[in-house]
């Protein structure tokens, strides 16, 4: 369950992203003068603000001249239209200056999904681009914002008394500067904490959909310490990011409050240096209904939109070029030594056929696919073994069929496989890994009987057994080879929704059989999966998880044809429980005969 990281590192792709922000702004430069037409408006009703108040006080108000007042105030007021008239007109600006860089993103990003035919990482990307269109255009409206309020406001105030700006200036390139270093610390910090969040979201998704195994294979104090790791992990990456934050709010006291403070304080010096009353007046509503505003803006704006934007950037750009690296989903698991003692003797490797997909995923384990010895199970101390000394090895791409009579213990075995139960002596290793342990549990699935469905798309129910969203060409293969694709279809394809009840049983059996084929356990465990299904369709779902590359089948019959597609068969018939082909099972099991339809050895012994 690793984070989904960045490709590149800082200084590694920040030059990349400037060259083509560069190279990209040089061919939309009528746009960048439109731009800055109709914000010169906005920069004029910042000068006209202020220099209005002043003029209203010192030649109208203070001079006893109400009418001359009013005028400016009514000259302010009209600015105050033509800035929001301008203001209008920069939305549409901006829009024709970002949509162009979405479309640019979404082709890379599109272009690079359809070469590799992944869904997955696509639908991904393209919400990623979308994040920076919305991010990009924030920012260029408040940054641009921030630069013409600036510069009608210190025009204004040079205006006024070169005084003022004297002693606004100073504070304001501080807090201005200061922003600007923190703004690569903070863009780290924020993508360490994207990471981290990520990371987080992710190993909740993966944890909560697989409650019921991690309880079956009693691994709560370990899956429980891997999400605390995480939770740490992002608790830090907040912290350090809440801290850098803080010099923002730093940065802002400097450049915006600052700058009133001196103001007041050298309110009597600068009366005294020829400053009016109007024009202190008017300084101070530059620096607390512009200034201020503006950089408060800015910082909130580039501080936080600003960092994660080049944190997608990052990800959309060289993805775009080199792609994305690929999840790996299971390790190998480790090999162990061979079991004394055998009911089952290796088959020659079946049929595969070609799906890179599933090659990449299961990757064929040296240690049989399963092994018991000596399993002894009965359900409580007083009661007779179901199973009594259980020996078996079912080889790596083996397909074993399990028969016998109802009752005799062919669901107490898959379910001690699946660690659902716990054998009372012996031991039983899936993939050279003793049950219950997590590595057991990631290398096995059970279909059970009962299918499970849940509302949700299609694609949800069958990609529940995976970390990572599956690709739609892995997931309509899947469908195809177990024979959904009808019921796929019916549906609406993967992103249609699933209704439970709308479902009958026959048709949830085969979304569970999709969703077991697309797991990246390489051991499957059908407990009369395909009870619902006609012959024909519980023959191809069954072929086909035979045919899994590096996958074993092991599959409770549940019709005798289900044996005779087997490479083996362990006739469950307590103490005469054996194992073998099809062909010698009819020369030595009574029982087996019996099912299939040879010589009675015994009346009435039906398969279930
Ligand atoms: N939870 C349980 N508690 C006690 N006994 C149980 C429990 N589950 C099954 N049994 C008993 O264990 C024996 C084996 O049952 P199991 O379900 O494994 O047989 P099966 O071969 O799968 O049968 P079927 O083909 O009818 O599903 C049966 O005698 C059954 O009654």
């Amino acid at each position: 369950m690793s984070a989904r990281r960045a490709p590149g590192r800082d200084g590694e792709s920040s030059p990349a992203v400037r060259d083509r922000a560069v190279r990209f702004l040089r061919t939309r430069w009528r746009v960048l003068v439109r731009l800055g037409v109709w914000s010169v408006l906005e920069a004029g009703q910042t000068f006209l603000a202020g220099y209005a108040l002043a003029r209203a006080m010192d030649a109208g108000f203070l001079a006893g001249n109400t009418r001359v007042g009013l005028l400016w105030l009514g000259a302010a007021g009209l600015a105050v239209g033509a800035g929001a008239f301008g203001t209008g007109r920069v939305y549409g600006v901006v829009a024709a200056l970002v949509e162009p860089v979405r479309d640019r993103l979404v082709s890379a990003v599109v272009g690079r999904g359809v070469r590799e035919a992944d869904s997955g990482t696509l639908s991904g990307l393209t919400q990623q681009v979308e994040i920076a269109r919305d991010t990009l255009a924030g920012l260029v409206l408040v940054s641009r914002s921030f630069l013409f309020t600036a510069a009608g406001a210190l025009i204004g105030l040079f205006s006024l008394a070169p005084l003022l700006l004297a002693v606004v200036l100073p504070a304001l390139v501080a807090g201005v500067g200061l922003f600007a270093a923190t703004l690569r610390p903070l863009a780290r910090r924020q993508e360490a904490f994207l990471a981290a969040d990520e990371a987080l979201a992710e190993d909740l998704g993966a944890v909560c959909q697989g409650l019921r195994d991690v309880t079956a294979a009693g691994a709560e104090a370990r899956v429980a310490a891997g999400t605390g790791e995480r939770i740490d992990a992002e608790r830090w990456a907040a912290r350090a990011l809440a801290r850098w934050s803080v010099a923002r709010v730093a940065a802002l006291a400097v450049g915006g409050e600052l700058p009133v403070v001196l103001l007041l304080a050298t309110a009597p010096w600068l009366l005294g240096h020829g400053v009016t009353p109007g024009a202190l007046v008017g300084a101070l509503a530059y620096v607390t209904q512009s200034l201020l505003p503006a950089l408060q803006n800015l910082v909130h704006g580039l501080g936080t939109s600003g960092s994660r934007l080049t944190v997608v950037l990052r990800r959309l750009l060289p993805a775009a070029e080199s792609g994305a690296p690929r999840p790996d989903v299971r390790p190998d698991p480790p090999g162990t030594p061979s079991p004394t003692r055998a009911h089952d003797e290796p088959d020659a490797a079946p049929e595969r056929h070609d799906s890179p997909g599933l090659h990449t995923r299961l990757t064929p384990p040296a240690a049989p696919a399963l092994t018991l010895a000596s399993v002894t199970f009965a359900y409580g101390p007083a009661s007779e073994p179901v199973l009594d000394g259980l020996d078996l090895v079912v080889p790596v791409g083996g397909h074993l069929a399990v028969v016998g009579p109802s009752g005799i213990g062919k669901s107490t075995l898959t379910g001690l496989v699946a660690g659902l139960l716990e054998p009372r002596e012996g031991v039983i290793r899936v993939c050279g890994d003793s049950v219950p342990s997590p590595q057991a549990a990631a290398s096995r699935v059970l279909i059970p009987q009962e299918a499970y469905v849940h509302s949700g798309t299609v694609a949800e129910n069958l990609g529940l057994l995976r970390r990572d969203p599956v690709p739609e060409a892995e997931l309509l293969a899947a469908a195809e080879a177990v024979g959904m694709t009808p019921l796929l279809r019916a549906l609406g394809g993967p992103g249609g929704r699933v209704d439970p009840t709308a479902l009958s049983a026959g048709e949830r059996q085969l979304i569970a059989l999709a969703r077991a084929y697309l797991s990246p356990a390489p051991l499957a465990l059908l407990d009369e999966a395909t009870c619902h299904l006609d012959p024909e369709a519980e023959a191809r779902a069954e072929r086909a998880f035979a045919a899994r590359p590096g996958g074993t089948l092991v599959v409770v019959a549940h019709r005798v044809s289900s044996a005779r597609r087997a490479a083996r068969v362990l006739v469950m018939d307590g103490p005469r429980t054996a194992c073998g082909s099809h062909d010698e099972l009819l020369r030595t099991s009574p029982l087996y005969r019996d099912l299939a339809g040879g010589r009675p050895a015994r009346p009435a012994a039906p398969v279930r």
